[in-house]
């Protein structure tokens, strides 16, 4: 099967999975497609800029922009979300559609995966998950020198961009990148910010952090 063919498969698997569970809150395939397809794959670009190794969607809800992201670049993937029985769901998708050795699932905090798993992965990915700092911070610990943190932003306050500038060297990462662009829509548009691991972060990771973003999207 092609990529794309699994992809589309996969996301009927869950708007299905979705009548039963929240996984997401768009229901129309139409709509899906653009939200968690084509925008899944925004990131694609960034993604195959980063190392050889392993590949970690953070607060990945139905699996994005994990998923996609994932079958697209055929990288080795762990979807990280602390609802585990979200994770369950995605879960038995991903091995019904025999593609759980690719790709698989982490149902914990990414706080807990960063005490587990230090510097294990090469690229991470986040949407709709929270502030760019808390991403840098939550971040930083896991992955190696040189991988890449990709942010999916719709807009960034003022506010949070200054921050998160101001918090580089002491989370040990810098500014790699910073892309908008419009979905095939002419509408929507996805700005992908993407910091780079530079070193040790100086700041001691809180065991948990605060989030802004709870509901999926
Ligand atoms: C708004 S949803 C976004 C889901 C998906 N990334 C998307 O864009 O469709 C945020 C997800 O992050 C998860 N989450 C929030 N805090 C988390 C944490 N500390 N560790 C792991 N997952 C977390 C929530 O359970 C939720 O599924």
């Amino acid at each position: 099967m092609q990529h794309e063919e699994l992809i589309d498969l996969y996301l009927e698997k869950i708007l299905e999975a979705n009548e039963k569970t929240n996984l997401t809150r768009i229901s129309s395939l139409d709509e899906a497609r653009k939200l968690h397809i084509e925008d899944s794959l925004a990131g694609l670009e960034e993604l195959n800029k980063a190392p050889e190794g392993l590949y970690g969607d953070l607060g990945s809800g139905g699996g994005f922009p994990g998923v996609p992201l994932a079958l697209e670049s055929g990288r080795k993937t762990v979807l990280v979300d602390s609802v585990q029985k979200k994770m369950a769901i995605v879960g038995s998708v991903l091995s019904e559609l025999g593609i759980a050795e690719q790709v698989s699932t982490y149902g914990g905090r990414i706080e807990d995966l960063a005490h587990e798993r230090p510097c294990a992965f090469t690229a991470l990915t986040a949407r709709a998950l929270s502030k760019l700092s808390v991403l840098m911070e939550l971040a930083s610990p896991l992955l190696v020198n040189g991988g890449l943190l990709i942010c999916y932003k719709a807009n960034v306050q003022e506010e949070e961009w200054e921050h998160a500038l101001s918090l580089q060297e002491k989370l040990g990462m810098r500014l790699y990148s910073d892309r908008t662009l419009t979905l095939s829509d002419g509408e929507t548009s996805r700005r992908i910010i993407t910091f780079e691991k530079t070193g040790r972060p100086k700041l001691k990771l809180p065991r948990h952090v605060g989030f802004a973003q709870k509901k999926p999207l």
